[in-house]
């Protein structure tokens, strides 16, 4: 078993979540005002290492009234500075990492009320770090990017649902919404995408996007 899985994020009409330097505050502030509402319907919210690093994120609630998520960052390697906000203590946090990762980092964090669980030798799957979710009674989480953190689960059926929000920018080059090694046409995905709802946002500038995931049968994953 695993927790239902929402991906959300915000696009520039050329499907950019940042620039090639990394900026990224696409959003509005009703659409920030979703994405807290988002995270505060669910148990938790997950991060790749890049985003933790390049953001320096918070993520916790504060734009609508509502209960904290538990903070999930995804780092293979455990590169991301200890001096992080995620680890500030203001909401629980668990890193999933590998057994790449340096002890005494591990230690300190873990000094700091920071739980850390290694989990694989290198790549961490993210189906153990939604099983290991769900066996803390976590029923619905939110993957909050970046590019390389959705194509790992996005890429073995485990989104279910994607809202994307498409601003009026556009950055040329930089992360796309989905970072991997790509599919080569339509057909050879593992999953279709059956859109739910188009809503004008708020602000008025720019459209939701909400599409439900159907894994294919050959693709479903056993969890
Ligand atoms: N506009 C938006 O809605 C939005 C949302 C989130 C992030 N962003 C932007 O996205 C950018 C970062 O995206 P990105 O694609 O470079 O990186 P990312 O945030 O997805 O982090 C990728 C890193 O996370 C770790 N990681 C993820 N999955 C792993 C796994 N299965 N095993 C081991 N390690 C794993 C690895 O260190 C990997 O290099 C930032 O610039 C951020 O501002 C934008
Ligand atoms: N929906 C969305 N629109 C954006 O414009 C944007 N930049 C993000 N990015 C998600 C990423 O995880 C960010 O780092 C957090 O949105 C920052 O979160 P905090 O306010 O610090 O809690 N997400």
């Amino acid at each position: 078993m695993r927790p239902y899985v929402y991906l959300m994020a915000a696009v520039t009409v050329d499907g950019r979540i940042a620039s090639r330097t990394g900026y990224s505050r696409l959003s509005c502030p009703h659409d920030l005002k979703r994405l807290h509402a988002m995270r505060a319907n669910v148990d938790a919210v997950i991060i790749g290492a890049n985003t933790a690093i390049v953001d320096n994120p918070r993520l916790t609630v504060r734009y609508v009234e509502g209960r904290n998520p538990v903070r999930v960052l995804i780092d293979g390697a455990l590169r991301v500075p200890t001096t992080l906000r995620i680890f500030d203590n203001s909401a629980p946090t668990i890193i999933y990492t590998s057994r790449r990762a340096p002890l005494e980092k591990i230690e300190e964090l873990r000094g700091r009320g920071v739980e850390v669980v290694i989990i694989g030798e290198e790549k961490i799957d993210p189906g153990d770090v939604l099983r290991d979710l769900y066996r803390r009674n976590m029923k619905k989480v939110l993957l909050e990017g970046g590019g390389r953190t959705n194509w790992e689960f996005l890429n073995r059926c485990l989104v279910d649902e994607l809202i994307v929000t498409i601003t009026p920018y556009v950055f040329g080059n930089g992360v796309s919404l989905i970072e991997g090694e790509g599919y080569p046409n339509t057909e050879e995905t593992p999953f279709v995408l059956e859109l739910v709802s188009v809503k004008l946002c708020e602000c008025g500038r720019e459209i939701v996007l909400t599409y439900r995931l159907r894994c294919k049968n050959k693709f479903t994953q056993n969890i």
